[in-house]
């Protein structure tokens, strides 16, 4: 049933562009924190430090939500976890299942940050009969056979793939027959969804690889600057100073 990908326009219907919705979340979990500690007001540039942006960037930001801060003041803490909030969706209470319920989903389903941020899990399902009606997080653990029933009983649009790869793709297929819009995608596997249908993939594994990746180039600066200068430990500075290594390389800041 699956036909396609979903294309997403980088500028959403209400002019904020995408790039700015993925970094609405960091600000509210450095605002949160904020709030928790009862501090009023924040610089950008605190803000900005806290969430891991570029000042000039949240700046930017925050006008689409036509929140400009008060000079010498700062920005409202409390409001604008509000207004964050609100543009985010999660003002409002969002069921969410996850299909799974092994290592993972159960861990899942055990994670209190889910329910503190307005995701509340409405069900846990497992296609392993052994399993029905065990307790995980409080829950009863249902049959895969009541998918359709409970995505439509709960009025679920969040669904979360947490089965091994190759059962993701007809898990997925099902939660989207059922109703389901929005997807997180934990299984090692790119899903085919219909347009309208939204997915979003964590492969902790990939950010692994990634790692590994700048390790590897770490020890190769380091390897082209013994050979430079024949100490060790030098590489940082040489990249301050833009000196080129011998192979003409010059190190790289890679985007995280
Ligand atoms: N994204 C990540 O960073 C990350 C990290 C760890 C694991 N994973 C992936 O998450 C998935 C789960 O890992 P795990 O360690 O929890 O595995 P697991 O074997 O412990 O659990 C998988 C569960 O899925 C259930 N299941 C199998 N087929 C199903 C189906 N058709 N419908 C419903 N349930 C079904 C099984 O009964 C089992 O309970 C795997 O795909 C794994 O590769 C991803």
């Amino acid at each position: 049933m699956a036909t396609g990908r979903t294309h997403r326009p980088a500028t959403r219907s209400r002019g904020i562009p995408e790039a700015t919705v993925a970094r609405l979340p960091l600000y509210l979990r450095a605002l949160t924190a904020l709030s928790e500690r009862s501090v009023p007001t924040v610089s950008s540039e605190e803000l900005a430090t806290a969430a891991g942006v570029n000042s000039a960037k949240l700046r930017k930001d925050f006008s689409y939500l036509g929140s400009y801060g008060t000079r010498g003041v700062g920005y409202d803490v409390e409001y604008l976890v509000y207004q964050i909030s609100r543009e985010l969706g999660l003002t409002q209470d969002w069921p969410v299942v996850i299909v799974g319920i092994g290592n993972l989903g159960a861990a899942l389903a055990n994670y209190g940050g889910f329910a503190s941020r307005g995701f509340r899990v409405a069900a846990l399902i497992d296609a392993d009969p052994a399993m029905a009606g065990k307790p995980v997080a409080g829950l009863p653990v249902r049959h895969t056979d009541e998918l359709e029933e409970i995505v439509t009983e709960n009025g679920v649009s969040i669904g979360v793939i947490a089965t091994p790869a190759g059962a993701a793709q007809q898990v997925c297929d099902r939660l989207v027959a059922a109703g389901i819009t929005s997807i997180l995608n934990f299984a090692p596997t790119v899903l085919s969804v219909p347009d309208g249908v939204d997915v979003r993939k964590v492969d902790l594994s990939i950010e692994l690889q990634i790692l590994a990746f700048h390790e590897q180039r770490k020890a190769g600066d380091e390897t082209a600057a013994v050979r430079r200068t024949g100490t060790a430990g030098r590489p940082a500075a040489a990249a301050r100073e833009g000196r080129k290594g011998p192979d003409g390389d010059v190190p790289a800041v890679m985007p995280a």
